[in-house]
């Protein structure tokens, strides 16, 4: 085999409590992850020992290294260097999730770089050896493997699946110009300042709603401790997350560390209508339909 497309999705946090800040500047967290369908493809070719390269395409690619700190890449030398492998990978990434949105962009491309260089090199790593290696890469790459809904913990990088049904329909409003995570995570700190914080849990109420498939228990429990940090940086986003609860989102929410916003449609109908009244509102730069839970990095073809 000498080429490999794994297709790796968007993620948003359904819940994302932020404890304390940890000695080694970390967060612990305690989180709900969906995988959602808004795809990177990773196209990965065999290459001579030591060449590591990657082109990247599509929306915002203009934003994405190419050097040796794209993320693609960190993890297939990683990956390399952990099992010995004498080969090189040529990559080409076709962006379909926004760069610096808080959806996992550059995560997820680490997630798939590991599930096309194992099979590519035939290392033949099991699932859980993998799932360590994106550990080191990134808080959010073990997720990005697994897909569906899961709890996080540590920070980030413990996943458990979690027993949820049903299917989501989300709207996701971009921005023009990203956010950086450790910016968003530092302003959240200084607006805490000396406060007492507790130790992070995941929303009961959510994981009810989640068990029984409860849409509407779902968007009411919606909760992200990143949000105010986010909307201090980005003022703008308090209109849009408004104008979507009164369009009718069941839920409205900044994604991750932002500046995307995600909103909750009771059904795809719902959510056809609501990005056509979010995009029609004037209020964020491009809008996208996504549903979840979607499977994490999976190859989808190889040759
Ligand atoms: C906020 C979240 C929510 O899922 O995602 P994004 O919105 O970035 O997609 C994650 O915590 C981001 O995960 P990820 O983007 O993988 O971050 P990492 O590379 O591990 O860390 C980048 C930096 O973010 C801060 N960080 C990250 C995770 C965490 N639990 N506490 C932190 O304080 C640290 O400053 C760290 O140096
Ligand atoms: N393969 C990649 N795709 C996207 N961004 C990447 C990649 N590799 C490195 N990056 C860098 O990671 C930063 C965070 O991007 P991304 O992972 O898309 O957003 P977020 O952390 O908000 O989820 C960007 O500023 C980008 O320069």
């Amino acid at each position: 085999m000498s080429v490999v497309v794994v297709r790796t999705p968007a993620k948003v946090n359904l819940a994302l409590m932020v404890g304390p800040r940890r000695p080694d500047g970390f967060h612990d967290l305690a989180c709900v992850y969906q995988a959602v369908s808004l795809f990177d493809d990773v196209r990965a070719t065999l290459a001579p020992a030591g060449e590591f390269t990657v082109t990247v395409t599509g929306v915002g690619a203009a934003q994405v290294p190419v050097d040796a700190s794209n993320l693609a890449i960190r993890a297939a030398r990683l990956l390399a260097e952990r099992t010995g492998v004498d080969a090189g990978v040529r990559f080409e990434i076709r962006k379909g999730i926004p760069v610096a949105g808080g959806m996992a962009g550059g995560s997820s491309d680490a997630a798939a770089a590991l599930v096309a260089c194992d099979a590519l090199w035939n290392t033949g790593l099991d699932r859980s050896r993998l799932v360590e290696l994106a550990a080191e890469l990134g808080s959010d790459v073990p997720f990005c493997l697994v897909g569906g809904t899961a709890v996080g913990s540590g920070h980030g990088e413990v996943v458990t699946p979690a027993l949820a049904r049903g299917h989501y329909n989300w709207v996701f409003c971009l921005d023009t110009e990203g956010m950086s995570t450790p910016e968003v995570y530092a302003e959240l700190d200084r607006m805490r300042g000396d406060l007492v914080v507790l130790p992070p849990r995941v929303p009961g109420p959510l994981m009810a709603a989640l068990r029984s498939g409860d849409t509407e228990g779902v968007g009411r429990a919606l909760a992200n401790d990143l949000q105010p940090a986010a909307l201090r940086r980005r003022p703008r986003l308090a209109g849009l997350l408004g104008a979507g609860v009164e369009y009718g989102a069941v839920g409205a929410i900044v994604s991750g560390s932002g500046p995307t916003c995600a909103f909750l449609a009771r059904d795809a109908d719902h959510a056809a209508d609501l990005a056509a009244r979010l995009s029609g509102s004037g209020l964020c730069a491009s809008v996208r339909i996504a549903t979840g839970p979607v499977p994490g990095a999976r190859i989808v073809s190889e040759q």
